[in-house]
């Protein structure tokens, strides 16, 4: 089954619950894992969930440990632009593991859209 990350900094947790919302029939269809916090979220929208560590204590390393096995069909990070983050170097590095593994990742609910509608659109 195809595998899809979803993370959502703080100060975007509720865009991401709504971007949930609008999509449930879709993410229904295939096994999420997310960062601790927000697996939490995600489970109260009534999709399941493997929730790995909250993102500042090693979610994030944990989500790119298995982009870097090429076991996420795509990751859905809902990143908060204008907030500090004291894990902001976990952050860069699952981008970056992201590029050297050729894995999609959208950083925004608007690309977020686009990948999971191109995703499902067969
Ligand atoms: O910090 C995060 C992303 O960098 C997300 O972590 P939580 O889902 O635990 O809030």
């Amino acid at each position: 089954m195809k595998k899809i990350a979803i993370i959502a900094h703080d100060g975007k947790k509720p865009e991401m619950v709504n971007f949930l919302n609008r999509n449930l029939e879709k993410l229904k269809k295939v096994e999420l894992v997310a960062t601790g916090t927000t697996g939490t979220h995600v489970e109260n929208t009534g999709l399941k969930t493997d929730k790995k560590l909250s993102g500042p204590i090693g979610g994030d390393a944990q989500i790119a440990a298995l982009a870097a096995e090429k076991k996420l069909s795509m990751i859905l990070f809902f990143r908060d632009p204008l907030g500090k983050h004291p894990h902001e170097p976990d952050v860069q590095m699952l981008m970056r593991i992201c590029d050297v593994h050729n894995i999609p990742i959208a950083t925004n609910p608007a690309t977020a859209q686009l990948l999971l509608d191109a995703f499902f659109k067969d």
